[in-house]
């Protein structure tokens, strides 16, 4: 039961990579294979966009969740969980290392649905497990994430029967390194903490089975190279594969099994069933490149569930005030297809942002969209002009728009910051969960 980002997967509305849980604003991000640990490639489920992240999201990759205020007294045992947490929080790699190793000695028919390298990969179960339990007050925004990393981990072969294995190797764990604060009121919270947990995840995975597949093969029938390391690649999934316009998915390749990474789709759903992605090879990325590099019409991948809030909402006419940062304009192409789609004429001002004009890969397709329509402006800004957020400013009032961020995570943040400052309220600013954005990579 490895956990991925999707298993967390990024955005402002919702934000669930699979399902963190998202703080209103916020959505995961897909896209983002990170990577990159000390010249090594990252094994799986995280990007990386800093350079100061692991891709695997060591000490990252933990959902944004909304910060309540005024905070309510924290339950009994949230209490004990948050004195345990404290605890462990500064040897959190010896914890992990633990746990993992718990797991894989008493349980080694569980090693399987683990990735061969684990250097990237083994902090985010317990991470996402961790911070669940820090949250276990917060019941609303935690459920959903939680149904949401419980119907992710479909993909991995996960079954109801693993989780006992892992709830008592993560005690096993916590009870060893939190000695100091560990006893036995503190042993029950954690059992019923854990529990709570595990329940609602067995719960979402049952009633996801009886209506969607744990994972969907899909053959690449188009692979367009449009610049040395980004590639537009096209599929055909074997099964139809339901999603809105804005969500992302998590894709695994044949090259490195049990490695999946979270892509955010580059088209609306389309008539042929077909989905699209912008892939951009990274540095050490073994997902990327391989997508980019090798990847050919014919070989099949497979794709988890989709996820994401970072959707259009088509009860209001509310202008749309779109930033994409390099291939962080894939999801935006998508959303202004399906503002077309639906007919209505309601502003969409798209800003593309690019380090130099040769970055800006997919110009020509939105230049295109914006002929097509008139109530869409696109703006592309390269670096040497201004970044994004800068731009942004120049232009507006933007009071009356609704915000959808897009692109690398120091972009989102200083988007974020830019977008509040001229006005637009943090409520109406959707983007992918940047932790997932830093945890993406590969
Ligand atoms: N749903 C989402 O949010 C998606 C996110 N992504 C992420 O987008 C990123 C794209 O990477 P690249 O194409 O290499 O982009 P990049 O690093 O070349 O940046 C593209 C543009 O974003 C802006 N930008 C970048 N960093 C900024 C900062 N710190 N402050 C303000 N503006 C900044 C600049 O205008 C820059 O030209 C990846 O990290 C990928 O994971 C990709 C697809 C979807």
């Amino acid at each position: 039961m490895p956990t991925g980002p999707e298993d967390t997967e990024v955005g402002a509305a919702d934000s669930s990579t699979e399902a963190l849980p998202e703080p209103e604003d916020a959505v995961e991000v897909p896209g983002a294979e990170a990577e990159a640990t000390a010249g090594r490639p990252a094994p799986e489920e995280a990007v990386t966009a800093e350079a100061d992240a692991g891709p695997d999201g060591t000490a990252t990759a933990r959902p944004d969740f909304p910060q309540a205020s005024p905070e309510p007294a924290p339950s009994p045992d949230a209490v004990l969980v948050q004195r345990t947490m404290a605890e462990v929080a500064p040897i959190a790699d010896k914890v992990t290392s633990y746990f993992y190793a718990l797991l894989f000695t008493r349980h080694p028919d569980l090693r399987a649905l683990f990735p061969a390298a684990m250097d990237t990969q083994r902090d985010r179960l317990l991470t996402a497990l961790l911070t669940a339990a820090e949250h276990i007050d917060e019941t609303d925004v935690l459920v959903d994430y939680l149904r949401n990393l419980g119907r992710g981990h479909r993909k991995y072969g996960t079954q109801a029967e693993h989780y006992p294995a892992v709830g008592e190797c993560l005690i096993g764990a916590l009870s060893r390194y939190a000695g100091a604060v560990w006893d036995d009121d503190t042993e029950a919270a954690w059992v019923r903490t854990y529990t709570t947990i595990s329940q609602v995840m067995i719960d979402a995975a049952a009633e996801d089975e009886l209506r969607a597949p744990a994972w969907w093969y899909a053959e690449v029938v188009a692979h367009d190279l449009r610049t040395p390391d980004i590639a537009v690649i096209t599929v055909r999934p074997d099964q139809p594969y339901p999603f809105l316009a804005g969500q992302y998915t998590s894709l695994e390749t044949p090259w490195w099994p049990r490695i999946w990474r979270h892509y955010s789709f580059a088209s609306a759903p389309r008539s042929d069933g077909l989905l699209s992605f912008h892939v951009k090879a990274i540095p050490a990325g073994w997902v990327s490149n391989a997508l980019v590099h090798h990847a050919r019409p014919g070989d099949v991948l497979r794709l988890g569930p989709p996820s994401g809030s970072m959707t259009v909402d088509h009860s209001t006419d509310s202008g749309l005030l779109c930033l994409g940062g390099g291939t962080g304009i894939a999801p935006i192409k998508a959303l202004v297809e399906d503002v077309a789609e639906h007919g209505r004429r309601r502003p969409v001002e798209v800003f593309y942002g690019a380090r130099t004009n040769h970055d800006l890969y997919d110009i020509d397709t939105m230049l295109r969209l914006q002929r097509t329509h008139p109530w869409l402006a696109v703006r592309p800004v390269v670096d040497t002009r201004a970044q994004l957020p800068d731009a942004v400013r120049e232009y507006g009032p933007w009071n009356e728009y609704d915000a959808y961020l897009s692109g690398p995570p120091g972009m989102i943040r200083s988007g974020v910051d830019a977008l509040r400052e001229v006005g637009i309220p943090a409520g109406r600013i959707r983007h992918d969960s940047v932790e997932e954005l830093v945890s993406a990579g590969g």
